[in-house]
C-alpha cells in the first residue's frame, strides 16, 4: 500500500468515531437538531475562510507550474463550490452575511485552524498537505458512506445538500491528487520525517472527530454552551 493510503489506516480509530459521531449519525438519518446544524454551519463557514488561508501558503511553497495550478484550483473551489453549500443553508435559516461577519470562531475552532496554520508556516508542501488531507478525505468519505446507509431516506433529509456535494464526484476530484503528490513528496524522505507526517494527519483527523463534537454541544469555549 502506497505511503499516502496507509495514512487513513494509522488513524482508523478516531476516523471510525468521527463517522459514527452522532452528529455525522443524525446529519445522515436527517434528525439532527437544526441548531446543531446552524452552529456547526456558522463555524464551518469561519473554518473554512481560515482553511482556504493554508492553501494560499501552500502555494508559496510550490515549485512546479502543475502543482500551483491545483492548489489554486482547491482553493477556489472551496470559496466558491464547497461555501456555496452553506450559503444557501444560511439562506434557508434566514442568516444575513452581516450576521456571519459577527461570529466569533469556537476556542477549539481557532485551535484547530491555527494548528493548520503553524504547520503552514513551518513545514514543507508534503506537511502542509498532510494537514489538510483529512478535512477533504474524511468528508468525502462520510459522505458518500450516509449517503449509501441512509439512502432510503435521502429525498426527505434536509441535509442532503450537503450529503449530495460531500459525497459528490467533483468533491472528491478537488483532492484525489493529493496521494499521487503526497506519495512523491515522501520519496527521500527519512523514517523520522515520515512518522513526523503521520502524526500531522493523525491530529488533523483527531482534530476533525473534535469539530463534530463541538458542534454537537454547541460548545463556544471551555465548558460552555453557546
Ligand atoms: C471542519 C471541516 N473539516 C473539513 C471540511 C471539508 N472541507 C469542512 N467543511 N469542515
Amino acid at each position: 500500500m502506497s505511503f499516502s493510503k496507509s495514512l487513513k489506516n494509522k488513524a482508523q480509530k478516531v476516523w471510525e468515531d468521527g463517522y459514527n459521531h452522532p452528529f455525522v449519525q443524525e446529519l445522515g438519518k436527517g434528525t439532527l437538531d437544526k441548531e446543531k446544524f446552524k452552529f456547526y454551519l456558522l463555524q464551518d463557514y469561519l473554518y473554512l475562510l481560515e482553511y482556504s488561508k493554508v492553501f494560499a501558503a501552500a502555494i508559496l511553497k510550490a515549485e512546479d507550474e502543475d502543482m500551483l495550478a491545483r492548489l489554486s484550483s482547491i482553493l477556489h473551489s472551496t470559496l466558491v463550490d464547497e461555501m456555496q453549500v452553506h450559503r444557501e443553508y444560511m439562506k434557508e435559516f434566514g442568516i444575513k452575511k452581516e450576521e456571519v461577519e459577527n461570529v466569533k470562531a469556537s476556542l477549539f475552532s481557532r485551535a484547530y485552524t491555527s494548528n493548520m496554520l503553524a504547520v503552514a508556516q513551518k513545514g514543507g508542501l508534503v506537511e502542509i498537505l498532510a494537514t489538510v488531507f483529512p478535512c477533504a478525505w474524511t468528508y468525502c468519505d462520510y459522505g458518500k458512506r450516509l449517503k449509501e446507509q441512509y439512502k432510503d431516506n435521502l429525498e426527505d433529509n434536509f441535509y442532503k445538500s450537503w450529503i449530495e456535494m460531500y459525497s459528490g464526484e467533483a468533491f472528491e476530484q478537488s483532492f484525489e491528487w493529493f496521494y499521487d503528490a503526497v506519495d512523491k513528496l515522501v520519496e527521500n524522505k527519512t523514517q523520522k520525517e515520515k512518522e513526523k507526517i503521520e502524526e500531522i494527519f493523525i491530529s488533523s483527523v483527531e482534530f476533525e472527530y473534535m469539530f463534530w463534537d463541538m458542534a454537537y454541544k454547541k460548545e463556544m469555549s471551555y465548558n460552555l454552551s453557546k
